[in-house]
């Protein structure tokens, strides 16, 4: 049984975590939920504040988190917030010795080293992914082939998300454009829109392009034009339940492991 605590309860990823879990209870125990500091239902019943019903777990505050993890000792916490009460949640857990499961997104580069050094520092275990689908992953590990395939093609990145999402690009568009660059034989550049009389396309740029509006919940397409076709690849997720399900395996993974950082290629055994 894996007791585990999740910032951001009340949010969009927190919320489908928590009742994922709930459900789980031969695997999963919710020891703490934990949301926005002087949150007005603080120690109300988050089950009856995401519509589950009664689960027995008080909805928690995030200026609290240090005293909620010492009483209640959760083996992984969970952070599905925004940057800067992530880099904040992973300082506390890790001098606590809890295992992390990170998905937020938008970090500075800044913010992303003193995750790293916080988690190194104190010797646990974290999973950080910019996208916990499991055909994200698939999709991120045939970009790896396409680079390396179609390297002299221009490539464009557009995703289209919800218009409630705080960070552009998407971290899974920034994943995707590192893996590109990672695998390709040459040169590159990224870069973001374009206005303007921008002139000719170098070879070089990567362009990504962000879309927002409605309720869309991600959909990510890298384009490879090349002279007299292009190749289109496009993930697109239709439920947050896909992003919850590789939460879980994910959750499982690192509650066995003692120290490291890991990502979503780890879990799902796509390294080998
Ligand atoms: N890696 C992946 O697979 C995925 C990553 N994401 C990322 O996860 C993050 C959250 O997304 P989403 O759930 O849609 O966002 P939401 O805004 O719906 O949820 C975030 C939650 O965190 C709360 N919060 C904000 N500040 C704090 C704080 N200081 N302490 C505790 N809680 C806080 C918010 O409260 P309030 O609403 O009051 O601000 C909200 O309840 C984003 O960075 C997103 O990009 C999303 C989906 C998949
Ligand atoms: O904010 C979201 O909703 C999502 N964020 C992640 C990202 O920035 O890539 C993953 C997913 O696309 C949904």
């Amino acid at each position: 049984m894996i007791k585990v605590a999740i910032t951001g309860a009340l949010g969009r990823m927190g919320s489908n975590i928590i009742k994922t879990l709930y459900n789980n209870p031969e695997d999963f125990k919710i020891v703490a939920a934990i949301d926005m500091p002087n949150h007005p239902k603080k120690g109300a019943d988050v089950g009856e504040l995401i519509g589950l019903g009664s689960i027995g777990v008080p909805l928690e505050t995030s200026d609290n988190l240090d005293n909620v993890l010492k009483e209640t000792k959760p083996d992984v916490l969970i952070d599905f917030t925004a940057p800067a009460p992530c880099v904040n949640t992973v300082k506390i857990a890790s001098s606590n010795g809890v295992n992390l499961v990170i998905g937020t997104t938008g970090f500075t580069e800044e913010q992303r080293k003193e995750i790293e050094d916080n988690i190194n520092k104190n010797n646990i275990a974290a999973v950080i992914s910019q996208n916990y689908a499991i055909g994200v992953n698939i999709f991120f590990k045939t970009l790896e082939f396409l680079a390396k395939k179609l390297g002299d093609y221009d490539i464009e990145i557009v995703e289209m998300h919800h218009r409630f999402k705080k960070d552009a690009p998407s971290g899974t568009a920034l994943r995707a454009a590192e893996i590109i660059q990672n695998n390709l034989n040459r040169d590159s550049k990224l870069i973001y829109g374009r206005e303007g009389l921008v002139g000719e396309r170098t070879k070089e740029e990567i362009c990504i392009h962000a879309l927002r509006g409605g309720d869309v919940v991600g959909d990510h397409t890298v384009i490879f034009a090349g002279d007299g076709e292009r190749l289109e690849l496009t993930h697109k997720a239709s439920s947050r339940q896909a992003f919850v399900n590789g939460v879980v395996l994910a959750t499982k993974f690192i509650s066995q492991k003692k120290e490291g950082i890991y990502n979503t290629f780890d879990v799902l055994g796509l390294n080998e």
